[in-house]
């Protein structure tokens, strides 16, 4: 189907998750659902969101293509808005390691973890990333992914960062999903620049930052802030030249060690700060009076076997909280946007309702994106996924299964699950 004038009638619920900005505390159940809904479409854009009645009252439906959603749900396209979807080479064997007992950190501070997807980065031609990233895209869009952020981050040297933020230029370009891009420079100490780690945030400061900004490459600065990574200092140093030269600022902060990473997001205003494992109280209270979004990343947690960050403190506190896979090839292989679902709702005592505004509204603003995607309102981008049950209510209870039938980009129908079963 390639007609961009559509029309979505006589569905079971239209969750449209209507707003165009963040959703904090409370604010985060209500999904403003409308029963027996209907949207349309045209060139791209949400012309019209209501009940069937109303709209089949104001349109000529032989003017539209015309999908018929009976016992169907709508919902905005998924916001995956913390990934590091490019990478070389993969790292199953520490999976293994991890199975047994080692850490993380242990790994990684024995040349593992980051650094080894560094050396699988360098080695990889563009064109070999450009082909594993578009496998990726298409597993990310057949969970009802649209817009997915992904980062660098596995170059930690001008050429392979510039050239990860090449390849997702590229992917984006020939991919119906769209990414935005994080240049995370800084996301581990390359082996030449230990102990000298003041002097790598300088080289990302006066070499990197500057042409990436010229090629306008990234739109947003992050880092890794963690106990033997980069510290709060050399963080804040970073990111606030990285925002003065027009980059929006994200963190890696308190994953693994309470090191004031919260605070610290609240202090510069981040856009957001994730994972949060170990955040104190008062960087989650503090966040909340900034207006940072907290992107929590519960397949990290789970895959790593550690506490899940505190999503219900951080929501009852006023909070505005965002959910991402973390897709990335150590801490956390996985797309899957049911086990975030499944674990928000089943661990982190996140409502259905929390849940998916975390998925679509609160991860477009956690790409600084809410007045474009993240809600079915009039105006919007056309991101819409049709799931195969009445109600939202079967993406948890559907446990880690994905419900999308179809997805809708930009007005134009790109993924049918009935279509891969056609010859059956
Ligand atoms: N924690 C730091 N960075 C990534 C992990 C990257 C990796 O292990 O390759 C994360 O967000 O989980
Ligand atoms: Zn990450």
């Amino acid at each position: 189907m390639n007609n961009k004038n559509l029309l979505i009638k006589n569905a079971s619920e239209v969750v449209t998750c209507k707003g165009f900005k963040t959703k904090k505390g409370n604010e985060m159940n209500d999904l403003h659902i409308i029963h027996d809904g209907a949207v349309v479409i045209e060139d791209g854009i949400i012309k019209a969101v209501g009940s069937t009645e109303k709209i089949l009252e104001n349109i000529k439906e032989e003017n539209y293509e015309v999908i018929d959603a009976s016992e169907k749900t709508l919902l905005p396209g998924f916001v995956d808005s913390h990934t590091h979807l490019v990478f070389g080479g993969y790292r199953a064997e520490e999976f293994s390691w991890r199975l047994r007992g080692d850490s993380y950190m242990e790994i990684m501070n024995r040349g593992g973890g980051i650094i080894n997807s560094v050396r699988g980065t360098k080695e990889a031609s563009k064109e070999e990333l450009i082909q594993l990233g578009k496998k990726r895209l298409n597993s990310m869009l057949s969970f009802g992914v649209t817009t997915v952020e992904g980062k660098s981050g596995y170059g930690l040297d001008f050429e392979t960062e510039i050239k990860q933020l090449e390849v997702m230029e590229q992917l984006d370009k020939v991919h119906p999903l769209d990414i935005v891009k994080t240049f995370l420079g800084a996301h581990a100490v390359p082996e030449e620049y230990k102990g000298k780690e003041d002097e790598f945030i300088d080289f990302i400061i006066e070499k990197v930052l500057p042409i990436i900004r010229k090629r306008n490459l990234a739109e947003f600065c992050d880092v890794f802030c963690e106990k033997n990574v980069f510290s709060i200092e050399q963080s804040r140093k970073l990111l606030l030249k990285a925002k003065e030269m027009g980059l929006k600022s994200k963190l890696h902060a308190d994953e693994i060690v309470r090191l004031g990473g919260a605070e610290l997001a609240a202090e510069i205003e981040a856009v957001s700060a994730d994972h949060l494992l170990q955040a104190s109280d008062e960087g989650i209270k503090a966040m909340a009076e900034k207006g940072v979004i907290a992107t929590l990343l519960p397949g990290t947690a789970f895959s790593l076997k550690e506490e899940f960050a505190r999503g219900r403190f951080m929501i009852d506190n006023g909070c505005a909280v965002a959910l991402a896979t973390d897709f990335n090839p150590g801490s956390c292989f996985t797309e899957s946007i049911p086990l975030i679902i499944s674990l928000a709702t089943l661990y982190m005592k996140m409502t259905p309702e929390e849940t998916i505004t975390a998925l679509t509204i609160n991860g477009a603003a956690a790409l600084d994106k809410a007045d474009k995607i993240g809600s079915i309102d009039v105006g919007k981008k056309a991101d819409i996924v049709i799931h195969e049950f009445p109600s939202y209510k079967f993406l948890p209870y559907h446990i880690g299964v994905s419900t999308v039938e179809m997805v809708i980009k930009n007005g134009i129908m790109v993924y049918d699950k009935n279509k891969v079963f056609e010859s059956i």
